[in-house]
């Protein structure tokens, strides 16, 4: 029987790379295509399919961002699907980034330069805004949006002959002291992207307690440091050109500074080919690669507190419950 894989975020950067890679491993998938729009979702297939004529590629409209959406597109994959093996949860934002160029420099001379250069420590600061539905934006498309889906795929997701796999892109940029579980929307900082990262992998902690017992199983990865669309929003292109030197040379001290989409995925096909029983649900599996450019798999422990996870988990339940209230026309 064919797998059912859906990829959110897939029209350009680790989420295009993703389903060529997961088309290399597999011929045979159906791979279903999450893109914002109808436009989006056309070009995108199209250019998969130019790399992978014969593959059964389809495509659903969601807007992450937008609740009206995600309730929509999880009714037409409810519809059209009785199951979905893989989700990659990939989607995500990081609007107006700015970086610190002083505290970069003055980083560069301590011992922690390493860390700072792959972590963004201290060097990185966004601004959010509310989004349509009267939430922080990037709460709300890199995780609070993903959650919904997940939630409203549930159907498709448990209780089915072999276990489905949640697979969240998060980031090394991920980090506690981001996170609040009083502001867990991130509306009084300037690291929004950060936290929601942390509250990726709070999320997918918890949602393997909750599911592991209905087949279902959840993980988190991280690309590395990538260059797409995200990272040309940080520093002009022409600048990263200018840059690739000096990164290829940190590359072999910085395993994370996977540099292309292709190898940034490396962690992400690396789980579509393991067993989930074995995998440890308190591990972030990072990619890496050499600085001969070898791309091998990292798995490191992440640092989540348990309490605050279920805790902040019952907060996206109190969400959830109200945006279902509101949008009771768009259930079944
Ligand atoms: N690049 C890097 O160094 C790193 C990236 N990551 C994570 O990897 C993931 C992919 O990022 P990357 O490929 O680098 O960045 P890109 O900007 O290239 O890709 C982001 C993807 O998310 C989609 N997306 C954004 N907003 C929405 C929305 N509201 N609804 C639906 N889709 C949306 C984009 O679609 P559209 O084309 O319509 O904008 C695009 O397909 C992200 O979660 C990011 O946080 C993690 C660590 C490092
Ligand atoms: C010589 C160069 C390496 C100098 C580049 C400085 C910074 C622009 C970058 C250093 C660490 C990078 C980083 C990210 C963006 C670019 C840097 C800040 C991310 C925040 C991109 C998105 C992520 O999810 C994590 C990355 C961590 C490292």
């Amino acid at each position: 029987m064919a797998r059912v894989v859906l990829v959110t975020g897939a029209s350009g950067g680790v989420g295009l790379a993703l389903c060529r890679r997961l088309l290399e491993e597999d011929g045979r998938l159906h791979l279903c295509i999450a893109c914002r729009n109808e436009q989006t979702c056309e070009n995108t297939r199209e250019r998969i399919l130019a790399y992978h004529p014969s593959a059964q590629v389809s495509t659903v409209e969601v807007d992450l961002g937008n609740l009206a959406s995600i309730l929509r597109a999880a009714r037409e994959l409810r519809c059209r699907f009785n199951r979905l093996d893989f989700v990659y949860l990939n989607a995500g934002i990081m609007p107006n980034p700015h970086v610190n160029f002083k505290a970069l420099w003055r980083g560069l001379l301590t011992g922690k330069v390493l860390h700072m250069l792959t972590t963004a420590e201290g060097i990185m600061t966004q601004t959010d805004r509310l989004n349509g539905d009267g939430l922080q934006e990037v709460f709300a498309t890199n995780l609070f949006g993903h959650f919904m889906l997940v939630r409203q795929l549930q159907a498709l997701l448990c209780g089915n002959e072999k276990p489905s796999r949640l697979i969240w892109t998060s980031s090394s940029n991920a980090r506690e002291s981001a996170f609040s579980l009083s502001d867990y929307q991130h509306a009084k900082g300037q690291e929004s992207y950060s936290s929601s990262k942390y509250a990726t992998d709070l999320t997918s902690v918890v949602l393997n307690r909750k599911y592991n017992d209905q087949g279902l199983y959840s993980s988190v990865v991280c690309p590395g440091l990538v260059m797409s669309n995200m990272t040309y929003r940080i520093l002009p292109i022409f600048l990263w050109k200018l840059l690739m030197p000096l990164m290829w040379l940190i590359r072999f001290f910085a395993k994370t500074y996977t540099l292309t989409p292709y190898n940034g995925v490396e962690a992400h096909v690396w789980l579509f080919k393991q067993k989930p029983e074995y995998l440890d649900c308190l591990v972030k599996y990072h990619s890496c690669t050499t600085g001969l450019g070898r791309c091998y798999v990292e798995a490191r422990k992440m640092d989540v507190d348990e309490d605050v996870a279920e805790k902040f988990f019952q907060k996206l339940l109190e969400l959830e419950e109200e945006t279902l209230e509101k949008y009771s026309d768009l259930l079944d």
